[in-house]
């Protein structure tokens, strides 16, 4: 059995001085790339969690119109069918001979075997409302409720990139904090993104399951700046890689010492943007979502917020001496760091080409 992922837990509920928990958040960044933050329900009431989840079970239970209507645009926010995302094409198998076939015939659809789950994602709220359409299903009260716990998400992530700065010793010490500001001239790409993972029976036929070769999510690193994810307990399935390019390992929704807690902790991990602002530093670590045995036969719900600095910001390195000091000893460079030498992109310039290599048929006419 593969061993369990290590990885920290951090409590930044204290009150006062922060260094320590800044320095220490920093260390698991680096090292681990994923940080359990306890959650006691302080940043985010373990209430507006649970009911968030009970929106997401609303929602992907409305009728498939209902859904089909507010599908997915290039403004990244609506919903995605199943197996609409491929988060890994280059690996995921081609699913059945016959659509391997129908496929090369018709050369229209992708022919890898997308993720098994359905997602759905929230753009901006402006006064509790969605700047987009929603499934009727859902009533003005849900949407306030979500718009609210969206915005829960982002002050908690707006308070970890003010540790992560103090911790890094970045000057000014606000740097990431203020390049996740957004105004209506500096929008963002932040996504609050319900996910369903529909139980192996259920799948279509046609999406017959190979639990070896198949996965729920394909593997990837995340997109933005840090992502904060939500879990329900007994509900498995997230592994992290290694170091070594090739071990998984799962990470546990409850790790060794949270048990009593009031909710599971916040899974944080860091996503490409920051390891790009800090040359490989912080590890933006890649993971995937496999059928994890017994309890394949459930539903399984997570919640996902994409943290993004508005989109003009551009990801060149930061002033900081851990930063520059790890770039001057060039183990990132000679390790093939993807983050560590490539040309300045900015915020959306990235977010784009990630989108255009994970929606095949969104982007087909665009190509
Ligand atoms: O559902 C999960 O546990 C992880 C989902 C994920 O990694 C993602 O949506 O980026
Ligand atoms: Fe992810």
């Amino acid at each position: 059995m593969a061993k369990i992922a290590s990885i920290p837990v951090i409590d930044i509920s204290g009150e006062g001085d922060q260094t320590q928990v800044a320095k220490d958040l920093v260390e698991a960044a680096i090292e681990h790339g994923f940080i359990y933050i306890k959650n006691l329900g302080k940043d985010i009431p373990v209430e507006a969690i649970e009911g968030a989840f009970e929106m997401s079970k609303k929602l992907f239970n409305a009728p498939l119109s209902e859904k089909r209507a507010c599908t997915i645009r290039h403004n990244n926010r609506g919903w995605s069918a199943m197996q609409y995302e491929t988060l890994d094409p280059g690996n995921q198998r081609v699913s059945h001979p016959l659509l391997l076939l129908i496929t090369v015939v018709s050369l229209t659809d992708n022919p890898q075997t997308g993720d098994l789950k359905e997602a759905f994602n929230f753009g901006p709220f402006i006064n509790s409302k969605a700047q987009q359409p929603l499934p009727p299903t859902l009533t003005g009260e849900d949407e306030a409720a979500i718009g609210a716990f969206r915005d829960l998400c982002e002050k908690l992530c707006l308070k970890l990139t003010t540790l992560l700065g103090l911790g890094l010793e970045v000057d000014p010490p606000d740097f990431f904090t203020s390049a996740h500001l957004t105004s209506p001239d500096r929008p963002s790409g932040t996504i609050l993104r319900f996910l369903y993972y529909p139980p192996h029976e259920q799948l279509p036929a046609r999406e017959a399951v190979d639990r070896a070769a198949d996965v729920r999510a394909g593997a990837h690193s995340d997109y933005g700046s840090m992502t904060l994810l939500f879990r329900l307990r007994g509900q498995a399935g997230l592994e992290i890689l290694g170091r070594d390019g090739k071990s998984w390992s799962p990470v546990p929704v409850v790790p060794p010492g949270t048990e009593e807690d009031p909710g599971p902790p916040v899974l944080l991990n860091i996503g490409d943007l920051l390891a790009y602002w800090t040359g490989g530093l912080l590890r933006s670590t890649v993971h995937r979502v496999v059928f994890a045995g017994g309890r394949d036969t459930e539903p399984r719900y997570s919640i996902a917020f994409f943290f993004h600095p508005w989109g003009g910001a551009e990801l060149g390195v930061v002033p900081s001496q851990r930063v520059r000091e790890f770039a001057e000893r060039g183990d990132a460079k000679a390790e093939g760091n993807p983050y560590a030498e490539r040309k300045v992109l900015t915020a959306d310039e990235h977010l784009q080409m990630r989108l255009r290599a994970s929606y095949a048929q969104l982007y087909k006419d665009k190509a």
